[in-house]
Formats: structure tokens, C-alpha cells, sequence
């Protein structure tokens, strides 16, 4: 659906985008991450033909983004960071508006206008100034307008910005039940947005590609260590016993509490070592009162990853 071969864009003499080369499948939903000025949003400016590329080929639906660039829009609900409404227009007359430049008519931009409505609910606003809604509405409003004229592809830049948290579970939920029947890229910097709704992640920094794979891929691929945690009340050296288990690399006093010590144990990836640890304390007569495991998140991954990237000036 969108193929990304050695892509740059350079801003007198600032490269924002450094040949990054990437592929979204049909019915993807791809999360486009990176901090701020990583980008993402030169990339999606890009792949919408609102600028051109300094070097590099895109197509969009099989379509080159600047010599078939008409193509490429009908494919493309776009939906900017901080979409421009006019504030002064009612949802429907807006919607209505948006639907005539799309080339909608008639019984068409009747349905259209009504289904995006329903789907984006923003039905109940219909009749109400976009000046006077809410952000988490306005945003649901430039939604409906990316969707209107039915595109394969939507490309939405930061689409839960500025939103509250039950703003975002909102728009979370509309685009997961998007995902039968259109691609998604979105660009995000909130690493749990991707963790929940994205089947692949695109992690950019300082316009390089970091990396590209699924979220459950790339926290399995780090390589800081999975963490148990355990409180023990028990006689002898529970450290050194702790240690001795297979694939406990280290074990890290934390704090204690009259007879009771917290301990971090440091895993190897992919180990799960709780087993082995309650079996201990059972063979060793122990107390044990707690016992978790943390699993690395998205953000570790990408804290790692960024910091293994070398600064450009
Ligand atoms: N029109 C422009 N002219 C010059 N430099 C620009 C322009 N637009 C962006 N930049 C620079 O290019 C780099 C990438 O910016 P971009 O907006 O693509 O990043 P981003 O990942 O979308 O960041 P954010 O999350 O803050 O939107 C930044 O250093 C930015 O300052």
C-alpha cells in the first residue's frame, strides 16, 4: 500500500527525513514514532504529496506520489497535526463542504456525510458551530473529513494530541475498528498508543529509520534485561542463593523491612525465573510476600535503541 524506497528531504541544509526505506502492507495499522523533530511528520507530508522529496521514490496504492499525484490524494485520508477546521462552519456544513471538493454529490454525499458522522460520533455536534466543540470533537470532526470520501489509506498525524485520556480511548477504539477495511500510518510519540493498537511500529530518530517490526518483536529484541521482583523473610545468604538460579544474571538488594529484604533479580531475555524462585523458597523453608515480573516495555526499546544512535549536529 505504501512503499518508502531511500527517502530525504532536507531543509536548507537540515536533514529532517535521511533515506529511510520502509513498506506498509494493506490493512496494516502502522505506528510512525518518534520524539519531537524526529520526522515524522516531513515523512507524512511527503507520502500525501504536499512536498516534495529531496531524493528518493514513494508510491502510495501503486501510484507515485509526484507524477500521479491526484491518484495518491484519492487514496489518502490525511488528517494533519492540529487539522485546519473552519471554526465559523456547523459539523454537517463542513462535512458537506469538504464532500463537494472530494467530488461528492447527491445521494452519495448524503450517505457519506451520514455514515462518517455515525462512525466518527460526532452525529449529536451535527448542528453546532466547530468553533464552540471540544478538542477530542474537533479532532473527530477532521476524522470524518479524512474518511469521507472512502479512502484504502489513512494517514493521521499525532490524531490523540492534546486530547484527555477518555478523548483518546475514543479515538484508539474508532481506529481499531477501522482496521478491516482501511491501512492506517499514524504518528504518535506515545509508545503505549502503539503497544495497544499498532500490528507493526517504524521508530524514527534524527530522521534515521531505527527500526521496523512488531511491538511484541522489538521489546523481546532488547537487550536490557527482564526484571523479577521478590521480598523474602528467610535465614543464609538469600542473595548468593538467588544468584545461583539459572539465568539470574544479578540480584540487587533494594530495601528492607525488619526481617523482610526486597530484592530486584536481573533475567536474562525471554527467562521467567518465578518458578524457580518459589520452588527455592519452598525447599529453604522462606517467606515469601511478593513476586512479579517486569516485562521491558515499547519505551525501553526505543530509549535503548535512541541512545545507541549517534547525535548528528
Ligand atoms: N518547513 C520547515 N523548514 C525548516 N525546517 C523544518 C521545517 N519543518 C520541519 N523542520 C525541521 O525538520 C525536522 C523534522 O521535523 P518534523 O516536523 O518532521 O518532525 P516530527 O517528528 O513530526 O516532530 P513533532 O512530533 O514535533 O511534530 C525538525 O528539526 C524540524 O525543526
Amino acid at each position: 500500500m505504501i512503499s518508502v524506497q531511500d527517502l530525504t528531504k532536507q531543509y536548507a541544509g537540515r536533514m529532517a527525513v535521511d533515506h529511510i526505506s520502509f513498506e506498509v502492507q494493506p490493512g496494516e495499522i502502522v505506528g510512525f514514532l518518534g520524539p519531537n523533530g524526529a520526522g515524522k511528520s516531513t515523512t507524512m507530508r511527503v507520502l500525501t504529496g504536499f512536498m516534495p522529496p529531496t531524493s528518493g521514490q514513494v508510491t502510495v496504492n501503486g501510484f507515485d506520489v509526484f507524477r500521479q499525484s491526484l491518484e495518491v490524494r484519492r487514496s489518502i485520508g490525511y488528517m494533519p497535526e492540529m487539522a485546519p477546521l473552519y471554526t465559523d462552519m456547523k459539523v454537517k456544513e463542513y462535512l458537506r463542504f469538504r464532500g463537494e471538493l472530494k467530488g461528492l454529490r447527491g445521494r452519495d454525499m448524503r450517505r457519506r456525510v451520514g455514515e462518517v458522522m455515525d462512525l466518527c460520533s460526532v452525529a449529536d455536534v451535527r448542528r453546532r458551530l466547530i468553533g464552540n466543540l471540544s478538542k477530542g470533537y474537533r479532532q473527530r470532526v477532521a476524522l470524518a473529513d479524512a474518511l469521507l470520501h472512502e479512502p484504502p489509506l489513512l494517514i493521521l498525524d499525532e490524531p490523540t494530541s492534546g486530547l484527555d485520556p477518555i478523548q483518546i480511548r475514543q479515538v484508539r477504539e474508532l481506529l481499531a475498528s477501522l482496521r478491516p477495511k482501511h491501512t492506517i500510518l499514524l504518528s504518535t510519540h506515545i509508545l503505549q498508543e502503539v503497544e495497544q493498537i499498532c500490528d507493526r511500529v517504524i521508530m524514527i530518530h534524527h530522521g534515521r529509520l531505527l527500526a521496523n517490526d512488531t511491538p511484541a518483536n522489538l521489546t523481546k529484541k532488547l537487550r536490557a534485561l527482564t526484571q523479577v521482583f521478590v521480598e523474602v523473610n528467610g535465614e543464609g545468604d538469600v542473595a548468593a542463593a538467588l544468584e545461583s538460579l539459572p539465568t539470574v544474571r544479578k540480584v540487587i538488594e533494594d530495601s528492607r523491612d525488619g526481617s523482610w529484604t526486597h530484592y530486584t533479580l536481573r533475567v536474562e531475555p525471554g527467562n521467567d525465573v518465578r518458578e524457580a524462585v518459589m520452588n527455592l523458597a519452598a525447599s529453604k523453608n522462606w517467606k515469601l510476600r511478593e513476586l512479579h515480573r517486569q516485562l521491558p516495555s515499547l519505551e525501553d526499546v526505543f530509549v535503548e535503541l535512541a541512545a545507541s544512535e549517534p547525535v548528528k549536529s
